[in-house]
């Protein structure tokens, strides 16, 4: 119906403005930075191409700053799309040509309604709005990136907002709980669709529908009018803005540069992020941000540090370069140049390394040759520790510092000659410290690495997953050219057995297999917990059912982040009867486990199911039948919780989501969008997206 809808309203302007326009747009990057399902249907509908990167700007600017509700719309539309135009060149190393960004409002009685936190919240939106006739207003940024020869951006921000009046009728509390237990309003602005069941509750719309719903369409096609047919040349960008803010109702336009320190914005996680609003981190002594509209011109930031887009057919003629931009949560961009620079060997998101070789027959530089061997030496990086912390060196060190060589070869029942070179590899990779002695062998500690990661019994080990990959992974991966070859796992020639079921036949039939894989999955949850659990606001929850949850480590994080929540564990009996091996030592009575197989067992009730690292391990035909079984255990405005590595949309990335969909398991690694839609596909709407910065993502779906 929507899209029908969206054909009859728009034809005829298709192909008077937007037609011209998108062949105008072919060849160039374009980017939605925006997880609304809404935005992406009504664009592709319009027959653009482009990618979605959903922006990471948290909606939380101080609304008091703003003398009418288009403005915060605006602003926030701004924020959005330069959060993604500066993550993109360093993040997913590309410079977009174009990206467009949207907030959808509701404003009544002078107030500015955005997506409710919960039904309450819901309820009170829409009794506002019972009898009455509000406005919706959705501003619109599009961002055009110029890249300029020495590798600073230039943003060229264009604005606009478009207003719909929208009358509801007088709703009784039957109708209006009726509508809020669909489910429907929690990821809308004002708490309705006037797409979908929310269209009944409204008496008359005037104005653009599509703007409703979430995009003014008409109005985007001509500004994209303006930039592209009556502007031909970059250079003429200025006075093209400058014709746009004459002859359009609302536009508005900066054109600036990327500043040289990045530390506060193009590294932001979604939580810093929000901190910062575009007036203050694109000029830094500005007035407010509502007092920045219609201003142009460029101000002074030095150059911005990059990976270099290459032309696709040019040449590659600059001498070699390596940059490796780091990105964590706290310390912000890092730009390290060749002669500092420790390579990571798996870059993982957020950290880019870029090679610009020189022509194929110059003599090679050794940064290059470096990156090469690194690769090459890899496995013998992940061997050396894998088996340090198999024969406990890291345990030992921590229990009696300081012992050399002989002694840990005498501890560990192993040669001396071999314990030496191995206890030598992990202070090369960093794992261990020696102190030199005076005409003596060397003495050994742990690094801080080492204590806080590798120990057995440290809060955040990784002990168990690390022997997980050893006896696990490694096998598999030493098998992977016929995994290639023939498209499928190597289990029966990894472990000398054929396997239907992962878990059942290959990690449940063995004690002691049993409990190192469940040492594993702890290891993982244990690190990647708290980053899931506290990625959404989960108040409206009260049960929560964590399907697959092993050992309830994730579980526990959960109900420390939330504390109105309960959580059970729903795994197999032979997880179940383990559990005691893990609970933690402040026993929570919040977590509770129930022993079952989720693919045939009734799932236990909940308001929020948990799916953490389960999705990618099964074939498409388990994933639909565990999620149509989600779905019809949920009621509307129940929650689904889903957290694994999403994969970039242009599948460049993560390396460690691409490098794990090699051991070739019956899954598969997914996109944030590809999880969406197929989510959808069982009645579940995508509400948020979270990429934590940690190993796991997470998204957080409701049920219709
Ligand atoms: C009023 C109304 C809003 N909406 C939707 C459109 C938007 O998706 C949403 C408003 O929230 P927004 O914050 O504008 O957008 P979003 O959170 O969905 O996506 P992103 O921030 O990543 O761009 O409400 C409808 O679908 N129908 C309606 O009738």
């Amino acid at each position: 119906m929507f899209s029908n809808l969206f054909r009859e309203q728009s034809d005829e302007r298709a192909t008077m403005v937007l037609n011209p326009v998108i062949s105008k747009l072919s060849g160039k990057l374009v980017v939605l930075a925006s997880a609304s399902p809404r935005r992406l249907e009504i664009l592709r509908n319009a027959g653009l191409r482009f990618e979605v990167v959903p922006s990471w700007f948290k909606e939380t600017l101080d609304k008091g700053l703003y003398t009418a509700p288009h403005e915060y719309a605006v602003e926030t539309a701004k924020q959005k799309a330069l959060e993604v135009a500066r993550r993109m060149p360093i993040k997913h190393l590309k410079t977009p040509d174009i990206v467009i960004g949207a907030d959808t409002i509701v404003s009544v009685d002078g107030m500015i309604l955005e997506k409710p936190v919960d039904k309450h919240d819901a309820y009170r939106m829409l009794s506002s709005l019972s009898g009455k006739e509000h406005s919706v207003f959705t501003g619109v940024a599009i961002v055009l990136c110029h890249e300029k020869e020495n590798e600073e951006v230039d943003y060229q921000l264009i604005d606009f907002y478009e207003e719909t009046k929208v009358k509801f009728a007088d709703l009784s509390e039957d109708m209006l709980w009726e509508y809020i237990n669909s489910g429907e309003p929690m990821d809308k602005a004002g708490g309705y669709g006037i797409q979908a069941l929310g269209g009944m509750l409204v008496e008359y719309v005037h104005g653009d529908f599509l703007n409703v719903v979430g995009f003014p369409l008409n109005h985007f096609c001509k500004q994209l009018d303006l930039i592209y047919n009556r502007c031909t040349s970059s250079s003429d960008q200025e006075s093209a803005s400058a014709r746009l803010s004459k002859s359009s109702p609302h536009p508005t336009s900066v054109l600036t540069q990327l500043p040289h320190n990045l530390t506060d914005q193009s590294s932001q996680s979604p939580s810093s992020s929000a901190k910062h609003n575009s007036s203050a981190s694109l000029r830094p002594n500005s007035p407010p941000a509502s007092q920045t509209h219609h201003t142009h011109g460029s101000p002074s930031f030095s150059p911005v540090h990059k990976a270099k887009k290459e032309d696709g057919d040019s040449e590659v003629s600059e001498s070699s370069r390596m940059l490796v931009n780091s990105f964590s949560k706290d310390r912000g961009a890092e730009i390290i140049g060749s002669d500092n620079t420790a390579l990571p060997l798996i870059p993982s998101r957020g950290q880019v390394i870029e090679l610009n070789v020189a022509r194929e027959d110059s003599e090679p530089k050794r940064e290059d040759l470096q990156r090469i061997m690194e690769l090459m030496d890899g496995f013998k990086a992940s061997k050396a520790l894998f088996t340090a912390s198999k024969l406990c060196v890291f345990d030992l060190l921590h229990r009696s510092p300081g012992l050399d060589s002989a002694q840990m070869a005498q501890e560990i029942k192993a040669s001396v000659k071999g314990t030496e070179c191995l206890l030598e590899a992990c202070v090369s990779l960093g794992l261990l410290k020696s102190k030199d002695r005076k005409c003596q062998k060397p003495v050994y500690e742990n690094t801080d690495l080492a204590v806080r990661f590798l120990r057995s019994d440290a809060s955040y080990s990784l002990h168990g997953y690390i022997q997980h990959c050893n006896n696990t992974v490694w096998p598999l991966f030493s098998h992977l050219e016929s995994a290639v070859l023939e498209g499928s796992h190597q289990h029966e020639k990894a472990f000398g057995k054929k396997t239907n079921d992962l878990f059942q036949d290959t990690y449940y039939n063995n004690q002691e297999i049993k409990l190192r894989f469940m040492r594993a999955m702890h290891s993982i949850a244990k690190v990647t917990g708290k980053d899931v659990a506290t990625a959404f606001d989960l108040s409206t929850f009260k049960t929560a059912c964590d399907l697959g949850g092993c050992t309830g480590a994730m579980a526990y994080e959960f109900t420390e982040a939330h504390p109105g929540l309960t959580v059970t564990v729903f795994d197999l009996p032979a997880v179940v009867e383990m559990i005691e091996h893990f609970r933690p030592q402040h026993k929570d009575n919040r977590v509770s486990f129930v022993a079952g197989d989720f693919f045939q067992d009734e799932l236990p009730k909940a308001d929020l199911y948990i799916l953490a690292r389960i999705l990618h391990d099964w074939s498409d035909e388990k994933v639909h039948s565990l999620l149509s079984k989600i779905a019809q255990t949920c009621t509307p405005g129940c929650g689904l919780l889903l957290s694994e590595i999403f994969l970039d949309e242009d599948r460049k990335g993560p390396c460690r989501g691409l490098l794990q969909a090699l051991s070739m398991s019956v899954g598969k690694q997914r996109s944030a969008a590809e999880y969406t839609l197929l989510l959808k596909s069982h009645g579940f709407i995508t509400a948020h997206v979270r990429h934590t910065d940690n190993l796991l993502d997470a998204m957080l779906c409701i049920r219709v």
